[in-house]
């Protein structure tokens, strides 16, 4: 049984026929973060679909536990949490129905643990008004307090999860990430943000290098 959780032989992207990365070799373990940078353009989104399993390499093979994801793409689903670059939320629904509907598929969640976490992130007292009349921030808060409920699977894959939050909240989200890894948990996520506070384990992959 290997402790490598998620792995990349040899992945390439390419994107309207030009090659964003080639021949990336990655490998993530249980209490990793894994920062992915580069300029606008160059593949940080593209990467992070291809390792929630959401999209298929052009070359190379992506591991799951040791096994190519295309046999493992439900385990995969089941274990990891993807949030992507906009907010992923119903505006016509409230915080509360958003996060219902959201973790019904996965895991389900209590309406305790649920207001649990949209107090965690700062929106106990809108619980129950519908998302549009939220600010982007609120918004965005609605889709994290995903990483706050109990049964949030072990990777969480998340795209410019800092977007249009408060210094703040930044700082708190930071610390959540950062506890999630020390707990033996993993993330991955891009952003352009320089981060202040960082698990034991992290490491940073540099995409656009390349062609430069
Ligand atoms: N659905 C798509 N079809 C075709 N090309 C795409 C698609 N999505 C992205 N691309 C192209 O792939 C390239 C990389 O996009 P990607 O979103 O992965 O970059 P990124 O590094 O996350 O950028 P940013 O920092 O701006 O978010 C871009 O040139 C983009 O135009």
């Amino acid at each position: 049984m290997t402790d490598v959780f998620l792995q990349t032989r040899g992945l390439t992207c390419e994107r309207d026929w030009r090659v964003l990365f080639s021949e990336l070799d990655l490998q993530l373990r249980r209490g990793q973060m894994l920062q992915v940078s580069g300029p606008n353009g160059s593949g940080k989104t593209s990467l992070l679909r291809l390792l929630a399993g959401l999209m298929q390499p052009t070359e190379g093979e992506i591991l799951y536990q040791g096994t190519p994801l295309g046999r493992q793409r439900h385990e995969l689903a089941r274990h990891s949490l993807w949030i992507g670059h906009a907010a992923g939320i119903k505006g016509l629904l409230t915080p509360e129905e958003n996060l219902a509907w959201l973790t019904a598929l996965q895991y389900g969640a209590s309406t305790d643990a649920i207001a649990q976490a949209l107090e965690a992130v700062g929106l106990k007292g809108f619980e129950d008004v519908p998302c549009h009349t939220l600010s982007a921030g609120q918004q965005r808060r609605v889709g994290l307090a995903r990483l706050h409920l109990p049964q949030a699977p072990a990777l969480w894959i998340l795209d410019e999860p800092f977007t249009a939050l408060d210094k703040k909240a930044v700082a708190q989200l930071e610390g959540h990430l950062a506890a999630h890894c020390e707990r033996g948990g993993m993330v991955i996520f891009t952003t352009h943000h320089e981060l202040q506070q960082r698990p034991a384990n992290f490491f940073e992959l540099e995409l656009g290098q390349q062609s430069a």
